[in-house]
């Protein structure tokens, strides 16, 4: 048998999917057909998790049903808590998610995992539960206490409620719910894969989800995010500087870590090589985030690192480049931005866990051999 190796499954197609189309050629994400800019623009990212689930967006009737589930399931379960509580408060967030989710996971009855329709309820309930542990991480972090989630409040207000116990403002609130259907689905990425190798051995759904977390936590995938912060504060953020002053810091910063053959985190992506489809929206929501709070520094480093990159090797961001900053501007510690991206996948990875489950086959590639031939002691 002919061996050809493609390191890192580069340009493999593993299956096929109905969920979502990444085509890098015209720069375009489809979730179920819809690009993924008109859903940012126009739906709540209640109707894009049903859309993901359901392949329609939801009538009027099925998403006041969704909604009604979503509000009841969003209080921390004291198991969880208790959980959370025994880990240290510096355990890195993304352990702390993976722990919660592999307790949730424990405390439902998998017998009948091979229903879709229980599939889909596990799929929803996780979907509310999990905004709980990411605020109540941040605020456990922060010496406080769990604030109860709010009935009269949608999905992205609630979420923000629980993590700062107070109300935001609705232009906060909407650059929050853009970033969530944006991070909701991409095709094949290194964690959906995951959750769909896990699947494909016949292994529940909070288990696949579980193992997606582990490859969604490292810096070349979802990791990203908070390392984007961590070179803005490498570079030093300095509220009182002006943008340009900025931008040729963080120019020039970028130019020396290039020099140095340093990876940048937020930079690069495996499928699109002219710019990530997903930037445009986040950008312009980030841009409002910074209207918003008056941080025109924060823009000035955007910009400086963006332009360096583009000169030295015309690479492009990646949707955790403006991601990262509007986190932090919103006030999520920079620990806490890949738990949001969690947050927000849990859609896409469990429409691909159902998707798997429904066309199954056992994922299991082969390698080829390079240790010593047959030998004896
Ligand atoms: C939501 C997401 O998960 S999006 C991805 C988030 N991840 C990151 O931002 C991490 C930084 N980026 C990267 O490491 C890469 O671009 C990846 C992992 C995302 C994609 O990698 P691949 O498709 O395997 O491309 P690869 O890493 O081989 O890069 C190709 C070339 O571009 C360079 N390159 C790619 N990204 C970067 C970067 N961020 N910084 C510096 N150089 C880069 C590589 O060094 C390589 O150069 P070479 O050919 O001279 O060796
Ligand atoms: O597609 C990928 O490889 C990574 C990515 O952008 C995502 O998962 O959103």
């Amino acid at each position: 048998m002919s061996e050809e190796i493609r390191k890192g499954l580069v340009g493999v197609v593993a299956d096929s999917t109905a969920i979502s189309k990444v085509n890098p050629d015209t720069n375009s994400l489809l979730y179920r057909g819809y690009p993924v800019q008109d859903l940012a623009t126009h739906k709540s990212f209640e109707e894009v998790a049903m859309l993901m689930w359901h392949g329609e967006l939801p009538s009027e009737a099925e998403l006041d049903e969704f909604i009604k589930l979503e509000r009841a399931n969003r209080a921390l379960d004291p198991a969880v808590k208790e959980a959370i509580d025994l880990l240290p408060k510096d355990a890195h967030p993304m352990d702390v998610s993976r722990t919660a989710v592999s307790v949730i996971g424990a405390r439902h009855d998998d017998a009948e995992n091979d229903d879709p329709s229980v599939e889909l309820r596990k799929a929803k309930e996780l979907f509310a539960a999990f905004p709980a542990v990411v605020a109540y991480d941040q605020r456990r972090r922060r010496g406080l206490d769990v604030v109860e989630p709010r009935d009269d409040l949608d999905y992205s207000q609630n979420f923000l409620w629980m993590t700062f116990g107070e109300e935001y403002a609705p232009e906060v609130v909407d650059a929050f719910r853009v970033s969530m259907v944006l991070y909701a689905e991409h095709s094949f990425n290194a964690s959906t894969f995951t959750a769909r190798v896990i699947t494909s051995t016949q292994s529940d759904l909070h288990s696949a989800v579980t193992g997606a977390i582990g490859a969604l936590k490292g810096s070349l995938h979802g990791g990203a995010n908070e390392a984007v912060m961590h070179t803005f504060n490498e570079i030093g953020i300095d509220k009182n500087e002006s943008r340009d002053e900025a931008a040729t810091r963080s120019k020039a910063w970028m130019e020396a870590a290039l020099a140095e053959k340093k990876k940048i985190m937020g930079f690069g992506h495996r499928v699109y090589k002219n710019g990530d489809s997903r930037v445009p929206s986040m950008k312009e929501a980030l841009d409002r985030m910074i209207e918003y709070y008056g941080r025109h520094e924060m823009l000035g480093l955007y910009d400086g690192l963006e332009k360096a990159m583009a000169e030295a090797k015309d690479i492009q961001p990646n949707l955790d480049y403006p991601a990262g900053p509007t986190y932090h501007l919103m006030g999520f510690d920079t620990d806490m931005f890949t738990p949001l991206f969690i947050a927000s996948r849990i859609t896409g990875w469990t429409a691909h866990i159902i998707e798997q489950r429904a066309d199954n086959a056992l994922i299991r590639p082969l390698s080829a051999y390079h240790g010593p031939d047959q030998r004896s002691f």
